[in-house]
């Protein structure tokens, strides 16, 4: 029976988990890179949906958190949504480990995520054509987003595994509030290397063609350059934007 603890939480566990995400977050990449872009899911006039005003990417969004959120997907601490104002969960709770301070429930930037998403990285990964798959390219792009906000807001559980291990180091920078050296003290470059690098390979990886004749060489099904990239542009900066925000609430 699992206490309510989380000790199981260290910088190591935490770090290995950042990893295996990777592994959602680069598949979904390639599952999203199936469709194009597919714009009129996105187009509020298109889809006019009797007593919803939004585009069908919106619909989907709000209907499947609602679902969702109902059969307890928030409880979880690892989970943010974004959507707000959710409904409650309707079925029994289970207890997840309290690791986090309990102000980390008030960071979410999952409004940012979207928007960096949708103008940013999508554009990258996507051709600029339509094939109708309206539903589908939203279901995609749902799973995605919520693999890469899981991701992000996952800085939570870094930056108190940081901070639980040298408290005195960050103790007088959130009393501060000096975000300029807490991003300095959080940030580790040899790892964000290793990750950029890691999830280049991934895409190669699981890009590839497979065949039981030969090996199938050269093409990818989504430039592996373009994954690492969206790490190293926007993955990692808002994870660590994440860590910060949390920091800064970490004492009240
Ligand atoms: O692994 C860490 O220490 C993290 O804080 C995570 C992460 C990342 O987003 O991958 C972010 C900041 C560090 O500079 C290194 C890596």
């Amino acid at each position: 029976y699992k206490m309510v603890k989380g000790d199981e939480y260290t910088l190591e566990s935490v770090r290995a988990s950042l990893i295996r995400q990777e592994d959602t977050i680069v598949f979904n990449v390639i599952e999203r890179a199936r469709f194009p872009l597919n714009s009129p899911t996105y187009d509020q006039h298109y889809a006019s949906i009797p007593n919803f005003s939004g585009s069908l990417f919106d619909f989907i969004l709000n209907q499947t958190e609602d679902i969702q959120a109902k059969m307890g997907r928030y409880i979880n601490p690892e989970e943010n949504s974004y959507e707000e104002n959710l409904p409650v969960s309707l079925v029994p709770h289970y207890n997840f480990s309290q690791f986090l301070h309990p102000t980390a429930a008030s960071v979410n930037i999952n409004k940012s995520i979207r928007k960096v998403y949708f103008h940013e990285m999508l554009p990258l990964f996507v051709t600029s054509k339509d094939d109708g798959n309206y539903a589908q390219t939203a279901t995609s792009d749902l799973s995605l987003l919520q693999a890469i906000s899981r991701r992000i807001h996952y800085g939570k559980f870094v930056a108190e595994a940081k901070f639980k291990e040298s408290p005195h180091d960050y103790e007088p920078l959130i009393r501060a509030k000096d975000k300029k050296s807490l991003m300095k003290l959080l940030t580790v470059k040899s790892v964000e290397d290793i990750v950029v690098k890691r999830v280049e390979k991934k895409a190669m990886v699981f890009g590839q063609k497979v065949s039981l004749d030969h090996d199938v060489k050269g093409k990818y099904k989504v430039d592996p350059a373009i994954v690492s990239r969206l790490y190293l542009d926007w993955i990692i900066p808002l994870t660590k934007d994440v860590e910060v925000e949390y920091l800064l609430r970490r004492l009240d």
